[in-house]
């Protein structure tokens, strides 16, 4: 069955997997089922990822919002990711009543991906770095992905990737969920976080940004105000925008029903990001 309308895709953080807003957000994605709105889930679990490695000793190495990946590093993504993390999100949500398939990049290889080549980044000095078994996404696979939306389900993405050799790639969360939102035509990208939306005061959550511009995005990494982790995610995001993405919001700490109010009324809940 082919999905005849655009979708939109919603990536949680693993801070938000873990957290307390998972049920509202998982209630949210059941009413957007039953309207009859595909919804693609993509997930991260950097925060989950870093504690495991810390339990098995290993010092996790985080460069430019980017974690270095060597074979032991990677095999604690696929712990975490494709383990623990993608369960029991698959879980809440089917306690929510969705119908959830959990994924991974190499589930037929939903997510297609090549090893990132060495790379100069902002907060990794002047010398490229090469970030081991990390990967770009090249494509999804979208015959899967539609045969799973057109019958009612909804595919939930761990933010591994894979490619036809058998090879797997660690890729930042963000990075999946903004491929996948230009891959798959989305009508919106969400991408949830532990902050309720990009912040004039990172302390003070009351002052959010109802909307975002591109130049506005620049000026705010410029002048510090937007710094860690919101700085590769803007970026992303702005790019897909470019690619043709039409509307990207950044929202967190959910309250049922959000989501549909911020995807009537952009700005409304969190950050929209416009060109
Ligand atoms: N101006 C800002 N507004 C909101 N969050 C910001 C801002 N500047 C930095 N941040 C940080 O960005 C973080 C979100 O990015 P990140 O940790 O990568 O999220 P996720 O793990 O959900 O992808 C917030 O927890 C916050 O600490
Ligand atoms: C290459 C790379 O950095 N991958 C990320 C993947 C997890 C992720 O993005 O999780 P969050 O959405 O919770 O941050 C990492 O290793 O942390």
């Amino acid at each position: 069955m082919a999905v005849s309308q655009a979708p939109i895709v919603l990536k949680l953080g693993g801070d938000v997997v873990a957290g307390p807003y998972l049920g509202a957000i998982a209630t949210d994605v059941v009413a957007l089922a039953r309207s009859g709105t595909p919804v693609v889930l993509v997930h991260g679990g950097g925060p989950q990822a870093t504690a495991l490695q810390k339990q098995l000793g290993q010092t996790p190495n985080i460069v430019g919002g980017r974690r270095i990946t060597d074979q032991a590093t990677l095999d604690v993504m696929k712990m975490t990711l494709a383990g623990k993390v993608n369960v029991d999100l698959c879980a809440a949500l089917v306690a929510a009543g969705a119908r959830p398939v959990g994924l991974h990049g190499a589930s037929s290889c939903v997510i297609r991906a090549v090893k990132r080549p060495p790379l100069v980044v902002s907060g990794g000095g002047p010398d490229p770095i090469d970030f081991g078994f990390v990967g770009d996404v090249t494509g999804l696979h979208h015959e899967l992905l539609s045969l799973l939306l057109g019958a009612g389900y909804v595919p939930v993405l761990a933010c591994l990737g894979a490619d036809e050799a058998g090879n797997v790639y660690n890729i930042n969360a963000d990075v999946v969920a903004n491929q996948s939102a230009i891959a798959l035509g989305a009508r919106s990208l969400f991408l949830v976080t532990d902050v309720p939306a990009v912040l004039r005061d990172v302390a003070d959550p009351t002052s959010r940004i109802p909307r975002l511009s591109l130049a506005d995005g620049k000026k705010a990494i410029a002048d510090g105000v937007v710094t860690k982790g919101m700085i590769p995610k803007l970026e992303e995001s702005f790019a897909a925008i470019a690619a043709g993405v039409r509307a990207v919001h950044i929202v967190g700490r959910l309250q049922p029903g959000d989501l549909a109010r911020e995807a009537a009324e952009p700005g409304s809940v969190g950050t929209v990001l416009v060109p």
